[in-house]
């Protein structure tokens, strides 16, 4: 894994001036961050960030307001995302995602849920007729060829066990494993995984990272992965990219994202003055070594910074008298209107309007602007959330 800067050919994508826009809200704002060919790329960010609006531009569930999201496939052709139709983005694209709220077919067996994830490829090999079905050798060799690859990817989730059984029968962290490998059935060359971990055990999430790092070695499939289980992001992944209200505040290696205050700033929901208190509570060595010694500048935030109160500079650092102080530039919420006394939203993420209760994990997340919880980034934090 190297710190420097991809170049254009290491990325399987590139995000460039991503913004999202719903109405008055701006969920993303000039985002721009590569995921490189096979690494596994983190996005995390306290809630309302805009991960999932991310994945749904990537995959086409929205169309960006602006920018530009170019998916360069090994054989050297490039798609870009955003004016791909929805259903070729998975097909010529070769994208598949997983989704917050586990989405199997739960009255399905394992094996016929990863067989239905190959239908396009089987009822192409049919020649999209009836007749093709039963006549074509072509059709019976995909038939056999699926049947291989579902067993596969059933072996490789410690699955094969249960490939006759319901999916809807399997614990939790079986039926996450199953959604993994019912994507990879697509044969995918970036695989987008939202909150994969969400509601997982300990015993679960490491069987998890296992099969994630098996893909990464042995497929050649590059993973974006949403996460706020900080045990499972700090493992695996080689690059983390971290937004806050739409915007990237940090994005680098995961040391370099565990020690930036800028992140731990957001994750503890602090604002920027009670940061110092809040970080000599935390006594994180590497956190304190990091403000010692100011920030790395290979890792800041690139153009995409925070917009809402303005940039957010690299000024941490000590004071006369041995202050630590972190730049009011950086983007918080709840600013207190000087005049009125009155909070003010600071940002649309402020403004998320309440999602179906359904769809949150009963698991507490990193609530953005939360009150302050004296825990680094690198603690494991479980996820929940909505899509
Ligand atoms: N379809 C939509 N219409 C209006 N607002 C939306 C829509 N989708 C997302 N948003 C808003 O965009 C912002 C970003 O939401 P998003 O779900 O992307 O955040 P997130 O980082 O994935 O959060 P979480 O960690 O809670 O899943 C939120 O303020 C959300 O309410």
């Amino acid at each position: 894994m190297s710190d420097a800067s991809p170049s254009v050919n290491d990325a399987i994508l590139q995000v460039e001036h991503l913004s999202m826009k719903f109405g008055g809200l701006v969920a993303i704002g000039d985002l721009s961050f590569q995921a490189r060919r096979g690494e596994i790329t983190a996005l995390i960010g306290p809630n309302g960030a805009g991960k999932t609006t991310v994945f749904n531009c990537i995959t086409g569930f929205y169309k960006p307001s602006e920018g530009m999201l170019t998916l360069n496939r090994r054989d050297g052709s490039s798609y870009l995302l955003e004016r791909l139709p929805n259903h070729e983005i998975p097909a010529r694209a070769k994208v598949a995602r997983t989704f917050q709220n586990i989405r199997l077919f739960s009255g399905m067996t394992l094996l016929e849920n990863l067989l239905v994830a190959q239908h396009n490829k089987l009822m192409k090999a049919s020649g999209y007729t009836i007749l093709g079905l039963f006549g074509f050798s072509g059709y019976r060799t995909a038939s056999a060829e699926s049947i291989d690859l579902a067993r596969h990817w059933l072996e490789k989730a410690d699955l094969v066990d249960r490939a006759d059984d319901p999916a809807g029968d399997l614990p939790y962290g079986a039926q996450r494993r199953l959604e993994i490998a019912r994507a990879m059935c697509t044969g995918p060359e970036l695989l987008c995984l939202d909150e994969p971990a969400a509601g997982l055990n300990p015993k679960e999430s490491m069987a998890l990272n296992a099969l994630l790092m098996d893909i990464k070695d042995n497929t050649g499939t590059s993973i974006l992965l949403i996460e706020h289980d900080m045990a499972v992001v700090m493992q695996i992944s080689d690059h983390v990219v971290v937004l806050e209200y739409g915007r990237k505040i940090s994005d680098g290696s995961p040391h370099a994202v565990r020690t930036d205050p800028r992140v731990i700033a957001a994750y503890l929901g602090v604002e920027d003055e009670d940061v110092e208190t809040v970080l000599i509570e935390v006594g994180d060595e590497d956190v304190i070594e990091q403000l010692d010694t100011g920030p790395d500048a290979t890792h800041g935030p690139g153009s995409s910074s925070s917009y809402f109160a303005g940039p957010v500079t690299d000024t941490v650092g000590h004071s006369e008298g041995e202050r630590v102080t972190v730049s009011k530039g950086a983007s918080k919420a709840g600013q207190v209107d000087a005049r009125s006394g009155a909070a003010r939203p600071a940002s649309p993420a402020e403004a998320k309007p309440e999602k179906p209760s359904a769809a949150k994990s009963s698991t507490a997340k990193p609530a953005a602007k939360a009150p302050a919880k004296p825990k680094t980034p690198g603690d494991s934090n479980r996820g929940g959330g909505n899509e």
